[in-house]
This record gives structure tokens, sequence and C-alpha cells, in this order.
């Protein structure tokens, strides 16, 4: 059954050499009750761990059931200590988190035995070692005898044949020892066991054989046996144990320290709580960004003018170095007697953009899925007049107190606004979504016009005073006197009068040209105001629509005076000599030119916007640079600029935040090596169950991954609650609200970070747990 051939084991410390067992040969029956006498330092243990495969021997054979174990592996070592071996020790080696039930399974779920089978099989073991009251303790809650009889039934679980006991009744007393040995006794009836004592009444009274140690040798055996040559019937289930397994024996030594890993998973969390903070901070201020970004791209619609200054990067580098050198002082300054002469125009590149009916057919094309609106501005003039309580008066629509802003795209004049038409032709308009109403109606037809209060409700005085309002001395004009105002707009022929010189004037009699047909009445329908939490591109006073212009341009353009001077190189009103630009200025002015000064094109958010360019772009593809039609995008400018502030600013904190993960990576790595040393015995136990090194990393694995999901779930948790005071005190200095928020998806990828870096940290400890020697592991306190 089992013969030991010249077995040699020789310890080497240092210089000193140990023999601990010196050639010793003896052979063993299949059922024999064998008990291994000697002084201490005999050598008893250590040929026991040889024989169970704890130990390895330096030279001679080990034949088991006529099988050389020469040529084993780790593995066929692994399998034969679990399949084949049980193993008592003096010192019970139970572990002490798992109850007394799953330390006998133990054994069995090494070897993949059915949850099902093992739970029966370690009942019936734990029944027969006569601890059936005693199943739902912890090794913790038994006595000294009462463990012994949960190793014992540990050691039959998996119903070896071969029983090795070291010391079985070392610690128990005399009573005690007694029922330990009967049942040893007992189950040696079907099998092979060997016992190491010191007692010799004990092996006299229950042993078969008495086999004697001194000095590594054998010097005496009371029933020796010559082995027969046996065929090799040895066959071995190879061992392993599940990942769930090691999570089952991790999770419940994690929950015996229950503070302790608390603490762990908060200091290991830190990183886990730093990332997630600056990530939902950065992506909070991302969504202010946008949202800022969007509001701006309504502030700053792409922009096509008859001239155009051309704005691109190689500009705006050139300006900003301009404005550090004179904020530096590092401007450059010449020693001359000479004043340098230069063109400004040279040094700004304009582009002449010819709005052709062909581009503006191009532009009125264009999807309107990705343009939700296109606003007009011409430069035609209002010549309007109103019956102001029965007497007419030439009234206007526009201050004229401020100049105009072509930033403020939509106006062409302070006080004045044209906002962009729909061009989807459903769902709410522009002045809709962006405005509400306050009285009257929102404009229905191209010839009503709107009054835009600020959001305290002001109005510049000059505008209701140019509409022919009574303001002297008043703080406030009620609505209703302004909403259904109406006037006339004059077509030329009315309005301008050919004097007997050939020239053109206005007319003076007010009331024949208002009276007159052809004129185009107008009416404000009512008075709105920006909503709150929108950007509106009108200025407070008048907006009208890009069809009134229209309106406007279509009744002039065959009018007297356009006629006259379209034909005439001389101002028809004031006989001054005109260039190209003058003139075509003034045919402008007077209606006789139906192209645009300038077109404002509406993206709803980013895409569009990008959307629109390529479609401007498309146009300009096969073009010659002069006729290309040149654009301004100042949206564009300043979201790169915005974007990449914040990019940076994340990836730098995130940096920072990174280096708590690297610290709190290597505390768990210390934290893992610390539990290893804790853990050493439960190792050398696993390994004397026939757990393979592997399953020994897989237990701290588990452990570490266990302690991974814990403190990213932990650390998101503590991360989603700091973002509440963080969002009160940011709201408190920014007035921001709810910036601070924590993606779902990136507290997903943190657990997952958290655990996978904190697998990797523990594993180089796990490594070297599943390195260490089971005989040291099991004789470590
Ligand atoms: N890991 C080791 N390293 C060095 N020497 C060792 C090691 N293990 C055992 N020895 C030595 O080998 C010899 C045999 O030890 P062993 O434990 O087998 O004796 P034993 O007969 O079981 O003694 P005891 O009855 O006191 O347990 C002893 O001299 C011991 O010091």
């Amino acid at each position: 059954m089992l013969e030991l051939k010249n077995i040699r084991k020789t310890y080497h410390i240092g210089d000193i050499e140990t023999k601990a067992i010196d050639d010793i040969s003896v052979s063993f029956r299949e059922k024999e009750f064998v008990s291994i006498l000697g002084t201490s330092g005999s050598g008893k243990t250590t040929c026991l761990n040889i024989i169970g495969g704890l130990d390895r021997y330096d030279s001679g054979e080990l034949v088991i059931k006529g099988k050389k174990t020469s040529s084993f592996k780790d593995k066929d070592w692994d399998a034969y200590r679990n399949n084949s071996v049980g193993f008592i020790f003096q010192s019970y080696n139970l572990i002490l988190h798992l109850s007394i039930v799953a330390n006998v399974e133990l054994g069995m779920t090494l070897s993949g035995m059915s949850a099902g089978e093992r739970h029966k099989k370690a009942i019936d073991v734990l029944t027969r070692v006569g601890l059936k009251e005693h199943l739902h303790k912890k090794p913790g809650q038994l006595s000294g005898g009462q463990m012994q009889r949960v190793a014992i039934a540990r050691a039959l679980a998996n119903d070896p044949e071969i029983l090795l006991c070291d010391e079985p009744t070392g610690a128990l007393d005399t009573t005690t020892s007694g029922q330990i040995m009967d049942l040893i006794r007992e189950v040696a009836k079907d099998r092979l066991v060997i016992m190491v004592t010191h007692n010799p009444d004990i092996a006299q009274k229950y042993s078969d054989r008495i086999i004697r140690f001194q000095d590594g040798k054998i010097i005496s055996d009371t029933n020796p046996y010559e082995a027969q040559a046996e065929d090799s019937v040895f066959n071995l289930r190879k061992t392993s144990m599940s990942f769930f397994t090691a999570l089952k024996i991790s999770f419940n030594n994690i929950r015996t320290k229950k503070g302790r890993t608390f603490l762990t998973a908060l200091a290991s969390s830190i990183g886990i709580i730093g990332i997630a903070v600056i990530l939902s901070l950065s992506s909070g201020f991302k969504v202010q960004i946008d949202k800022f970004q969007s509001d701006a791209m309504a502030e700053f619609p792409i922009i096509i003018s008859q001239s155009a200054a051309e704005i691109n990067a190689e500009n705006i580098a050139s300006m900003q170095s301009e404005m550090q050198d004179s904020m530096m002082g590092t401007q450059e300054y010449v020693q001359s007697d000479k004043a340098f002469l230069y063109d400004p125009s040279e040094s700004v590149f304009m582009h002449k953009n010819l709005l052709t009916d062909e581009y503006l057919g191009y532009l009125d094309n264009i999807d309107p899925e990705i343009c939700s609106g296109i606003g007009y501005t011409y430069t035609v003039s209002m010549n309007m007049l109103r019956d102001v309580d029965g007497t007419v008066t030439p009234i206007s629509l526009n201050s004229k107190s401020s100049s105009t802003s072509v930033m403020s795209s939509g106006a062409n004049a302070t006080g004045l606004s044209s906002y962009p038409e729909l061009l989807k032709g459903e769902g709410k308009t522009y002045l809709e979504r962006t405005y509400e109403l306050l009285d009257g109606s929102y404009p229905t037809d191209a010839t009503d016009i709107v009054l835009v209060v600020d959001t305290r409700n002001r109005i510049d005085k000059k505008i209701l005073q140019g509409l022919g309002f009574e303001t002297e001395n008043l703080d406030s004009v009620s609505f209703d006197k302004i909403v259904g105002t109406e006037f006339k707009i004059i077509t030329n022929n009315n309005y301008y009068v050919k004097t007997p010189f050939g020239t053109y004037i206005p007319g003076q009699d007010y009331n024949a040209m208002y009276a007159a047909d052809g004129n185009i009445s107008v009416k404000i329908s009512g008075v709105i105001r920006v909503k709150d939490g929108e950007t509106g591109i009108l200025n407070p006073g008048i907006a009208y629509s890009d069809s009134l212009s229209k309106m406007i341009i279509e009744s002039s353009k065959d009018s007297e005076i356009v006629a006259a001077q379209k034909a005439s190189d001389t101002n028809v009103m004031t006989t001054e000599k005109l260039d190209e630009a003058s003139k075509t200025s003034l045919l402008s002015y007077l209606g006789g030119n139906a192209a645009p000064y300038m077109v404002m094109l509406y993206p709803d958010n980013f895409e569009d916007k990008d959307a629109i360019i390529a479609y401007l772009d498309e146009y300009n593809k096969d073009l010659k640079t002069d006729d290309q039609i040149v654009y301004t995008d100042l949206a564009a400018t300043m979201s790169s600029m915005t974007g990449g502030i914040m990019d940076g600013i994340t990836i730098v904190l995130i940096a920072f935040a990174g280096i708590s993960l690297v610290v709190s990576l290597i505390m768990i790595c210390i934290i893992t090596y610390t539990s290893v040393l804790e853990r050493t015995k439960e190792i050398g136990i696993l390994r004397a169950l026939g757990a393979r090194k592997k399953d020994i990393t897989r237990v701290f694995d588990a452990e570490t991954c266990i302690l991974g999901i814990f403190s990213g779930l932990l650390g998101i948790l503590i991360a989603w609650l700091l973002t509440f005071p963080i969002n009160i005190i940011l709201f408190n200095l920014t007035e921001l609200k709810g910036v601070a928020r924590l993606d779902p998806r990136y507290a997903i990828f943190l657990v997952v970070l958290s655990t996978v870096l904190t697998i990797l940290g523990g594993h180089i400890p796990a490594r070297m747990a599943s390195k260490k020697d089971a005989v040291e592991a099991l004789r470590s306190e």
C-alpha cells in the first residue's frame, strides 16, 4: 500500500545540516493502525509530512499503491493530499472564521463535489464523530476534544485511504484522549492510520504496530511488513478551488474583521473619492459650459457679411501676442528720427462677400434640421408716419443714440433688431422659444412688430419718443398704450418728391403721404421680454421680421427714385458725386438692392453648427479665393478656448487624485501582506487539504476583490454624498446650480477601476502566500 525506500531528508540552515530522516525504509499494510514513537527531534513529524505529501524527501522513493512518487508534479501531490490522505494535528488546525460544517466541507470543495452532496456528507461525518448537536457552532465555541473531532471529521470527509495523525491527543486530557483514540481506532478499521505520539501507553493500547524512531532512523518495528509487488491502480482526482469558494472563504474571513475592513476600504477609497469628485465637478462644469456655449451660439450665429474681416487662428495668435507684449511691456521700440508710413487696411484682410441671388438661394435651401433660423439684415431705410391723435407725424424705429454693434449680431442698430424666421415651418418660433409675452400677441404677420423690453421691463426713452409716444415727465408707459399702435411705412413714390432741378427730396405733406395708396401698415402686436435662463439676440427696442424688410424692398425696387439713382452717378438727393461703393450702399438704403447686408444662420447645437459650416464650405469648395464666401464663427473661437482650459484643469486634477490612488494601491499591498501573515496557518491548512498554490493565490485575490469592490462602492457613495455640500458651496460662490453631478457611467467605471487596481495591488502578496511552505505554514501560530 505505502512503501518508503531509503528515504532521506536533510535540513540545511546556514552551514548546519540536520538529518531529519536518515535512510528510512518501511512498508505499511492497507489497513492497520501504526504508532510512531520516538524522542523529540527524532524525525517523526518529518516522516509523517513526507508520507502525507506536505514535505518532499531528498532521496529514496515513496511508493503509493505501486506508484512511484519521484515523478509526481505539484498538482499530483495536491490531488494526493486531497483524495488519499487525511491529516489530524495536535493543534486541530481548524479555520476559525468558518463554521465547523464549512471546515469539514473544505476538502470536498477542493475535490469538486457538488454543494448538496458536500453538505450531506459533512453532516454525516460530524454526526459520526458525535457532534450532531453542535453543527451550527464555530470552532472557537467548541472544547478541545470537540475541535479534534471536527478535525477528524474533516480528515474523514473525503474518505481517505491513509489517515495521518500528529499527536492527536497531545492537547487533551486523559478522558477526552481516550474518546478521541477510540474514534481513531474505529476509523482505522478500514484504512491505514499512522499516528505520531510521545505516549507509549496510548501507542500500546490502541495500535497494531509500533515503530520507534531515533535520530532519523527506525530502531524497532513491532510488526514489520514486506511490501508485495503491486500493480499501480492509483488514480488521482485533480483538485481545484472555484473562485466562488475562494470568495466565500475570504468573505467569511472579512466578516470577522468588520471594523478593520471598513477602515481599510475607507482609506483605499480616498483615491476613488478624489477622482469621482473631480469627474463629477468637471462633467458638471462641462455641462454648464456647454449650456453657456449653446447660449453663446444663439448670441453668436454664423455671420455672413458683405465684407468680412478674416478672423483665423493666425490673426488671433498675432492679436494675442500683441496684447501680451503691451501687458508685459515687451513692445518693440525703434530708435529713429523718421516717421514710418503704413496703410492699416493692408494689415487687416477684408474679404468682399458677393451675396448673389444664387448664394442666397443656396442658403435658403439649407436643411431646416440643421439650421433653426436664418436672419437677414438689410440696410433699407424705413420712412414712417404715424397718426397720433389726428396729427400725422414722422416717426422712427431707431433710437439713433447708440452705435451699431455687429457683435450683438441680429441687430443692425441699437433699439432695432430683426429676428430670425423659423425654417422648419412647424414648432415654436424663435420668439416663442426665447421670449415671454408680456402683453398683446406674438407677431403673426410680416407687418406685426414687437416691443422688446429688458428683464426689468425697461425701454430706452428715446425709442418710445421716436415712435411718437408722449414720454415727457413720465416714469412709465402702460403696455396697452403701446400694444395695437399702428403706423405706416411710406413707399418711395409716396415719400420722395421730384424737384424742378431733377433731384428728389422727402415730401412735407404728411397727411397726403399717409393717405396715399401702396403704403405698408404696421402694427405693434405685443410686448416681449427674454425668458429666464435664455439669452436673446434682440436688443431692447423694436423687433421686426425679415419679411417686412423684404416687403419694403419689393415696394421700393421699381420706384422712381431708385430708377433715377440707378441711372445716375451722383446722389439724386444731394447731387453729390458717388463712387461705386457709395452708390451701392445708397441704393441699398433706398431699397433698390435686394441683397442683404448680412445673413445670420442659427444652429441649435454644436453638431448642427458643424453641419452648417460643412454646408457653407461645400459651396466654397470649387471656387477661387476671391469668389468664396467667408463666414465668421465667433462661438467656435470661444468654445475651443473654454473646452481646452476645462480639459486641462481636469487632467491636472485627475493626475493629483491618481497619486492618491497609487498610495491606496500600496496600502492595499501592505494590508494584503499583513493578511497573508495573519492567515499563514490557514494557508497551511488549505495546502494540507489539497489546495493548489493557485488556489491560495485565488483566496487572497478574492479577498482583495471583495475589498476593492467595497472600497470602490464606498468611495462612490462618499463622493456622491460630497456632491451635495459642494453644490451648496458652489451655488453660494457662483450661483451655478447643481454643478457637481456624478455620472453613473463614471461611477461604474471607478468601481471597476478600484477593484482591478486593488486586485493588482494585492496580487503580489497573494503570490507570496501561495509560495509559502505548507509545513512551515502549519507550524506558525
Ligand atoms: N523546517 C526545518 N528546518 C530545519 N530543521 C528542521 C525543520 N523541521 C524539522 N527540523 C529538524 O529536523 C529534526 C526532526 O524534526 P521533527 O519535527 O521531525 O522531529 P519530531 O520527532 O517530530 O519531534 P517532536 O516530537 O518534538 O515533534 C529536528 O532536529 C528538527 O530540528
